[in-house]
């Protein structure tokens, strides 16, 4: 039984269709990562499922429930939860206070409890902030706790965005570009984290333009070119795919022709 179904999902901008009639599905702890050529619609397709826009046709689907254009924060309390390509880590915070506040998403209680520090708000603090030291050991951050979040390598920054995605105990995680930016060494601690957390159950949407990193991790791949589902299945299989060797040759040919002109 798939965790996240994706049927038929389409949005269009002005004219251009940028995503159509995209479909695939994730089991629980399985990794699939979206590919495909600049352009070719892989953030709009995460900016969908995730909530931030409205599908114009199709569904998403989590356990089985529709959960189509429902906003982010509701589908987070459901279990979808997600990181972005551009860090949204406070950099002047620690790297604890910036995992509670991931954590407090998940636990806050009524705001006034809070303003009054009433115990049970304070009880609620002290779990978070055990909740928050938890995710930083998982994510291996655990020495880092007290230290500012800007004075962290980027690497490591990466591995707090996702420690903040996990506080919200997701079902489903929505890595966009996890790697980006990365030297080789940080890479493979965010492939190793990725693992580890999909052996646990959750399952991993990956978009990421790291090729090794993609075919190294994903028990399956879906590839997109020009808003349309080309080809998907297992990354062996995807690298040899005649369709997605044309569509990447083809994307470098036109970035060649507008660098000549
Ligand atoms: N908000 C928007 N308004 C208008 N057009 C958009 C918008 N967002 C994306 N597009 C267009 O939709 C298409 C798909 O873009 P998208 O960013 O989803 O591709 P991508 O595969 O994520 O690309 P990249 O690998 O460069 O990040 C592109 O033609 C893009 O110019």
């Amino acid at each position: 039984m798939s965790l996240l179904q994706i049927e038929g999902l389409g949005i269009d901008f002005g004219g251009l269709r940028a995503v159509n009639d995209v479909s695939f599905s994730l089991k629980p702890g399985e990794i699939v990562s979206v590919i495909g050529p600049n352009g070719a619609g892989k953030t709009t397709l995460f900016n969908m499922i995730s909530g931030v826009y409205a599908p114009a046709r199709g569904r998403v689907l989590l356990d089985g429930e529709d959960v189509t254009r429902m906003p982010p924060h509701l589908l987070a309390r459901r279990g979808l939860s997600r990181t972005f390509q551009n860090l949204q880590i406070f950099q002047s915070m620690t790297v604890l206070e910036n995992a509670v506040a991931g954590h407090h998403l998940h636990e806050r209680g009524p705001v006034l409890a809070d303003l009054f520090a009433l115990p049970a708000s304070r009880r609620r603090s002290r779990e978070s902030e055990a909740g928050a030291r938890a995710l930083l050991e998982r994510v291996g951050l655990g020495r880092a706790a007290s230290q500012e979040a800007g004075s962290l390598s980027y690497g490591a920054l990466k591995r707090l965005e996702i420690a903040r995605a996990l506080a919200l105990k997701p079902r489903v995680l929505l890595l966009d570009e996890p790697a980006a930016g990365c030297n080789a060494v940080e890479t493979e601690e965010i492939d190793h984290l990725i693992a580890a957390v999909a052996a646990e159950g959750v399952s991993i949407l990956l978009v990421e333009h790291d090729m090794k990193m993609v075919m190294r991790i994903s028990n399956h791949i879906v590839v997109l070119d020009h808003g349309e589902k080309i080809a998907e299945g297992e990354p062996a299989a995807i690298s040899r795919d005649p369709r997605v060797i044309e569509a990447y040759l083809g994307a470098q040919a036109t970035e060649a022709t507008h660098a000549d002109g």
